[in-house]
């Protein structure tokens, strides 16, 4: 049986368009002759382009991992390694808008630049070791149960439990403390505001030692109050409202004496700046939004720093601590 197609009449054929076959008849065979013969005489320039080809693709591997490298560098920038020995070092970030606005009223205290400072070589590992010697003191008298322990020893407060006490409670000042700590501590306190006020290009003595200046003593304890969750970001200016200049010293060594606890600046670009404490490190920035920070969280060991700050408005200066 046939199909229909096979029944179908077929047109008459345009013989214009017998013209264009017939001249393809023609042409194709010849075509397919002359690229024969172009490929015969290209063979070795096929072999370069197939050469080429495979550099290029190579090299575009070689980018795409750059490019994956520097982005992961992005997100991930330490800015100072604990392996490293830092005389000083500097980054500059715009000053937000509202430390500028708060910052105006205080002559001699506006810095050039707003930024961050980090110094191995200001603080000896001598003076470290007796900071680290009085914060050790001082804890043997409170802990918090959620791993986050303060002792300030201007007001006295410490943590104990899930509250704070007042060390001066617990133990005499003289008994605490040796004439050392004192003196190492107010010669501390000299040198960081002479690194500020380099750094900042501001005047020494426009700076002034402020309110919280504490120690603190981190551990990878579960949280017990909210006063134990030091990883999370904030602005030193907002917390803390008298910081102009915000300063830490670190007391131990991150790596060898605990894990995990890195300081890290969270950039408004999603990426982070972290700082890897060190015994002596010292490290300084401007206490505004331009710095939000937080502590990474500690996984094992014992984390001890000093929170050094200072203010340009001297109605929120304090002493030294006397440590009474
Ligand atoms: O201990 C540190 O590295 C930072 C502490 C801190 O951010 C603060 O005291 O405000
Ligand atoms: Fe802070």
């Amino acid at each position: 049986m046939g199909t229909r197609s096979s029944q179908r009449v077929s047109k008459p054929t345009n013989p214009k368009k017998v013209k264009k076959k017939e001249r393809n008849a023609v042409e194709v065979p010849s075509r397919l002759v002359r690229m024969k013969k172009f490929i015969e005489m290209h063979k070795g320039a096929q072999k370069i382009t197939l050469i080429l080809m495979a550099v290029f693709g190579l090299q575009c591997a070689y980018l795409l991992k750059l490019f994956k490298l520097f982005e992961e560098s992005n997100n991930d920038l330490t800015w100072a390694s604990s392996n490293d020995i830092i005389p000083t070092k500097q980054a500059v970030v715009p000053c937000s808008s509202s430390y500028l606005e708060d910052i105006q009223a205080f002559s001699g205290c506006i810095p050039a630049q707003c930024g961050r400072v980090v110094a191995d070589n200001v603080i000896t590992s001598a003076e470290a070791e007796i900071l680290l010697n009085l914060a050790k003191r001082g804890f043997a008298y409170g802990e918090s149960d959620g791993g986050a322990s303060i002792l300030d020893f201007h007001s006295g407060a410490l943590s104990k439990g899930k509250k704070f006490v007042n060390i001066y409670s617990l133990i005499k000042a003289s008994e605490l403390f040796h004439e050392e700590d004192i003196t190492t501590y107010r010669s501390v306190r000299r040198k960081i505001q002479n690194l500020l006020a380099s750094a900042f290009n501001i005047s020494e003595s426009a700076l002034y030692l402020t309110h919280p200046t504490f120690f603190s003593f981190l551990t990878n304890k579960d949280a017990a109050t909210v006063h134990d969750e030091y990883w999370h970001t904030h602005v030193d200016k907002e917390t803390y409202k008298s910081f102009h200049y915000t300063s830490l010293l670190y007391l131990n060594n991150y790596g060898k004496d605990f894990t995990g606890g890195r300081f890290i600046f969270d950039e408004l670009a999603n990426y982070s700046t972290i700082l890897e404490p060190k015994k002596a490190r010292l490290s300084g920035f401007t206490s505004g939004w331009e710095n939000p920070h937080h502590v990474e969280r500690v996984t094992g060991g014992s984390r001890y720093a000093a929170t050094i700050s200072f203010t340009c408005n001297p109605k929120n200066a304090i002493k030294d601590p006397g440590f009474r």
